[in-house]
């Protein structure tokens, strides 16, 4: 592991629940100042990885830290974090979920507060949060998330079931406070195509195991497609993350040093691409085992 200052890292980090493994062995680094997308299918760990970070889940193992300092139980004072449930009163306006913010957040700075009503400034502050729409009812939750002036953010699932407007809204609120404080985010999400344009760090995992952690430029360098007559496969060296073949071509996702044969073609490869080829790696890998 790097000895760079984290803004959030795990070691030997694991956590079971009733004797499965929701998160197991987990090494990962994020420093700060990065925008980090936390990825995987459905019941990966992603959720539980982001409470044990935010203090809510103790782990069963190894450990969690936050800006150095271990996470032990409580939410550490420089984070803050929007869980998936957004955490907002239905029946109170839009106004008085901004004075119960205040009220119940001990780190709540009234000038930050002040420059994050301006991203709200197309929500109405007289509406009940209950009927607001899923894109205004995030605006709100951020706001107050960003009201504590955090120098890491955990988002767990912020673009989820919006439409593209308000994702494209929710991505230029967070590109605004990374630009202008450096703030850390970690975030979880589906939406590839969302976050090539905005993260630069990557934490894939998949029952519950980081399968690819590091700055996206690096691991994006890292791995090539090759792609050729699948008699030549053989020849290609090196690690060889993923590959599917028909009787006349194969096309292989490989990592760090390798051949490529006479007659194949080595393409550069995206996030979208290179996380499906783990995830269907993996996949595979679990069919063969049983
Ligand atoms: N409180 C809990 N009690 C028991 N099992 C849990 C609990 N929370 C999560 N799990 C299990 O841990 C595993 C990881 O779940 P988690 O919600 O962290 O995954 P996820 O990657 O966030 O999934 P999704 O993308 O569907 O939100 C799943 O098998 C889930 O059923």
């Amino acid at each position: 592991m790097t000895s760079e200052p984290a803004a959030l890292r795990g070691i030997g980090l694991s956590k079971r629940y009733r004797g499965r493994f929701a998160l197991r062995d987990c090494d990962f680094s994020v420093p700060e100042g990065r925008v980090a997308a936390l990825v995987g299918p459905n019941g990966a760990g992603k959720s539980t990885l982001l409470a044990v970070a935010a203090g809510l889940v103790r782990p069963t193992t190894g450990t969690v830290s936050v800006l150095d300092s271990e996470v032990r139980g409580k939410l550490h004072p420089d984070m803050a974090f929007l869980a998936q449930h957004r955490p907002l009163y239905g029946k109170l306006t839009v106004s008085e979920m901004l004075r119960a913010g205040r009220e119940l957040n001990e780190r709540w700075s009234s000038a930050r507060a002040e420059e994050v009503l301006a991203l709200l400034a197309g929500v109405d502050h007289d509406a009940r949060i209950d009927t607001l729409s899923e894109g205004a009812r995030t605006q709100v939750a951020l706001a107050i998330a960003l009201a504590r002036g955090p120098r890491v953010l955990l988002l767990d699932e912020p673009l989820s079931s919006l439409d593209p407007l308000a994702r494209d809204e929710i991505l230029r609120i967070l590109m605004t406070e990374v630009a202008e404080r450096g703030t850390t985010v970690v975030m979880s999400s589906h939406l590839l195509n969302d976050l090539r344009d905005v993260c630069d760090h990557i934490l894939l995992l998949d029952r519950g195991r980081i399968q690819l952690a590091g700055d996206l430029e690096d691991i994006l360098d890292e791995h090539r497609f090759l792609v050729g007559p699948a008699a030549g496969e053989a020849e290609v060296g090196g690690d060889v993350v993923w590959r599917s073949s028909t009787d006349r071509q194969a096309t292989l996702l490989v990592r760090g040093e390798h051949v490529v044969p006479s007659g194949w073609a080595a393409d550069p490869v995206d996030i979208e691409a290179l996380v499906l080829a783990y995830l269907r790696a993996s996949r595979d890998l679990a069919r063969s085992t049983g």
